[in-house]
C-alpha cells in the first residue's frame, strides 16, 4: 500500500491500531459475558455507568447529525444517523427496563472518572469547530467497539447467561452491525477527501476513543 493511500482508511487505521483494538473488543469483561463467568456486581456498574455515557452521546449523536446536514454531499448520511439516534431512544428505554431488572438505581448512579472523562471528550467533538468528518469518524468508532465486542459474545461456544442475552442481542445483532458498516463507509469517503490535518485529527480521535473504551471496561470491572 502506497504511504498515500486513502482507500478504506478505517481498516488501515484498524490494522495499524490492532492491538488497542482487540484490547476494546475482546476485553476481559466481555470475554467474562461470553462464557458466562461474568462477576454479576461487574455487570451492574457497567449498566449503571453506561447508562450514564449513552444520555451523553444522544447530543453527540444530535451533533454528528446537524453536522451531516451542514456538511455532507450525500443526503442518505443524515437518514444512517437518525437511524442510529432512533436506536438510541431504544436504548435509553431498555437501560430503564434493565436497570429495574437488576435493580439498579440509575438516578442515583454517580458517574466514575473514567465516564466522565469520556463524556468530556464527547462533548469537546460536539464543538462546531470539529468538522464532520472527525465526528463522523468518532462516531463509528464508538458504536462499533460496542458492535464487535457483543457480537463476539453471541459467536458459537458462548455460554453467555439467558439473562445477559438481550444484552449481547442490543449491540450485537446483524442489523446493528449493518449500520456500523454503513457508518463505517460514511467515514472512509469523508476521510478519503480530507485534508491531512484533519485526517491526523481524526486518527488521534480514533485512538483516544480506543483507549476510553479499555478504560470503560477496566472500571466496569471495579480496576479503576
Ligand atoms: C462506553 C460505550 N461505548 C459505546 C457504546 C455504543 O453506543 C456505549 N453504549 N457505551
Amino acid at each position: 500500500m502506497e504511504a498515500n493511500d486513502r482507500t478504506e482508511m478505517t481498516v488501515t487505521w484498524l490494522k495499524k491500531h490492532r492491538l488497542i483494538y482487540v484490547g476494546a473488543t475482546r476485553h476481559p469483561f466481555i470475554l467474562s459475558i461470553r462464557d458466562g463467568s461474568v462477576d454479576i456486581s461487574a455487570f451492574k456498574r457497567w449498566l449503571g455507568q453506561d447508562y450514564i455515557f449513552v444520555r451523553a452521546f444522544v447530543p453527540f449523536a444530535a451533533s454528528v447529525l446537524l453536522k451531516a446536514w451542514k456538511e455532507s454531499d450525500d443526503s442518505c448520511d443524515v437518514d444512517v444517523i437518525l437511524g442510529g439516534i432512533a436506536a438510541l431512544n431504544d436504548e435509553v428505554e431498555w437501560f430503564k427496563k434493565e436497570a429495574t431488572k437488576w435493580s439498579v438505581a440509575l438516578n442515583s448512579v454517580v458517574s466514575q472518572k473514567v465516564n466522565l472523562d469520556y463524556c468530556r471528550f464527547l462533548e469537546s467533538l460536539m464543538s462546531p469547530d470539529v468538522d464532520y468528518t472527525q465526528a463522523i469518524t468518532a462516531f463509528w468508532a464508538i458504536e462499533t467497539v460496542y458492535q464487535e465486542s457483543f457480537a463476539h459474545c453471541l459467536e458459537d461456544g458462548s455460554k453467555i447467561p439467558d439473562e445477559l442475552k438481550e444484552t449481547c442481542q442490543r449491540w450485537g445483532n446483524a442489523s446493528f452491525g449493518q449500520y456500523c458498516h454503513a457508518l463505517q463507509s460514511i467515514a472512509d469517503r469523508q476521510l478519503k477527501k480530507a485534508s491531512d490535518d484533519v485526517l491526523a485529527k481524526a486518527e488521534v480521535n480514533l485512538l483516544r476513543v480506543l483507549e476510553s473504551e479499555v478504560e470503560f471496561w477496566n472500571m466496569s470491572r471495579g480496576e479503576v
